[in-house]
């Protein structure tokens, strides 16, 4: 038995003891050298985290990787977000969006009215955050080794004009997702620059990825929320959360049922963030219809409509057509 290993047994000895019984069974995740059974449901074995970081990710749902992106790759991809923001370049499936309480001036324009770059998996240099091996070395605790890059985002928060339309609700991103298992699902977020409680960092409910996929809708804000910001219908403002502080190069991978949002950006200047959500080609699509889902999925479904100009694209086929390969083989996705 390894070091690690034996480690990692102490550490889940301790656990069982402290948390009297460990969470319900699960199939995948337990290729670990040593047998103990029904232990980590969320990650696998591969030398790269530690046994501490591997609990604090069951626990928590999130683990904040320290300077893992270099200074010069975040100036290229600044560089590139300033490229297309102006226009100079046209990137295929690519979306601007703009926040909803600028996007009809027409005073603002340029990067300072992009709110967010979504799906630029067909910009080499953007993409290419995507497949930084670095990331991915994390990505396969939680997806494994065949690796698609599933979605893709630059978050550009603007300096909030009054109307708080620069937060983010509390959500979870599986709601957005019509595929599973959620646990070989996993996000890579990014700071551009150092974030924190004054521009909007994350915020996170550690430990509410145990929990189920949550209603979610609009809430209920005066000021306005952005398209397709659905925010968890029950959300309590008093539940314990953590604000991520991050430098610039930090990354923190999070579980799509940790319940997450952003602040408003209290500063003058854009809070810039990359990310991208990464799932195992082994998971599968699921039908949402009847579910939770169905809103986002029909709203989706009448974007994808506007964008690719054919109405018989399904909410699976939209995600099916924006997944790259980045590790291993393309099984199922
Ligand atoms: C796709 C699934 C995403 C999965 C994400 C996984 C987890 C991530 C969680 C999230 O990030 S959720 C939020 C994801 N958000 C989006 O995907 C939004 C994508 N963006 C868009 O759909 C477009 O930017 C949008 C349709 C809102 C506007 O694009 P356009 O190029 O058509 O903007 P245009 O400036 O021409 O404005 C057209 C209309 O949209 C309005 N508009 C523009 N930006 C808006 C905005 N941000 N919110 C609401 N409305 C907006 C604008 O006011 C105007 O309204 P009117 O028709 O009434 O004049
Ligand atoms: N009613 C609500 N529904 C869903 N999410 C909310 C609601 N109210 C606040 N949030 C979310 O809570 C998080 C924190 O937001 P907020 O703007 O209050 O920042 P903050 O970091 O708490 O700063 P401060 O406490 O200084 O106001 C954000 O994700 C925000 O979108
Ligand atoms: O960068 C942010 O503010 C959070 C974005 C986010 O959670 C998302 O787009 O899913
Ligand atoms: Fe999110
Ligand atoms: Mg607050």
């Amino acid at each position: 038995m390894s070091r690690a290993a034996d480690r990692l047994k102490v550490v889940l000895n301790h656990l069982d003891r402290s948390h009297g019984a460990v969470r319900a069974s699960f199939t995948s995740a337990q290729n670990v050298s040593y047998h103990h059974p029904h232990a980590l449901q969320y990650t696998f074995d591969t030398d790269v985290l530690t046994p501490e970081q591997r609990i604090a990710y069951e626990e928590n749902g999130f683990i904040l990787i320290r300077k893992l992106v270099s200074d010069e790759d975040i100036e290229k991809f600044r560089k590139e977000f300033e490229r297309i923001s102006k226009r100079e370049v046209k990137v295929p499936g690519l979306l601007i969006m703009k926040d909803v309480s600028i996007a009809k001036s027409e005073f603002v324009e340029g990067e300072k009215a992009v709110t967010k770059l979504q799906d630029f998996q067909e910009d080499p240099e953007l993409f290419r955050y995507c497949t930084l091996p670095q990331i991915l070395n994390y990505v396969k605790c939680f997806t494994g080794p065949n690796i698609m890059a599933m979605h893709t985002m630059l978050i550009n928060k603007p300096p909030d004009t009054g109307k708080k339309t620069s937060r983010h609700p509390m959500h979870q991103d599986l709601h957005y997702f019509p595929f599973r298992p959620a646990d070989r699902i996993v996000c890579a977020w990014t700071a551009m620059e150092k974030v924190h409680r004054g521009n909007g960092c994350l915020v996170v409910l550690p430990g509410s990825h145990h929990g189920t996929l949550q209603e979610h809708d609009y809430p209920e804000w005066e000021g306005g929320v952005n398209k397709m910001y659905h925010g968890v219908r029950n959300y309590a403002p008093d539940h314990p959360r953590v604000h991520l502080e991050m430098e610039k190069g930090d990354t923190v991978f999070f579980h799509p049922l940790l319940i997450h949002g952003s602040g408003m950006n209290q500063t003058k200047g854009f809070r810039k963030a990359i990310s991208c959500h990464y799932a195992s080609s082994d998971c599968y699509y699921i039908d949402v219809n009847g579910t939770t889902q169905e809103n986002i999925s029909n709203e989706v479904k009448e974007l994808a409509a506007k964008k690719y100009g054919a109405d018989t694209v399904t909410f699976q086929d939209t995600w099916a057509l924006r997944g790259r390969l980045v590790q291993g083989e393309r099984t199922s996705m």
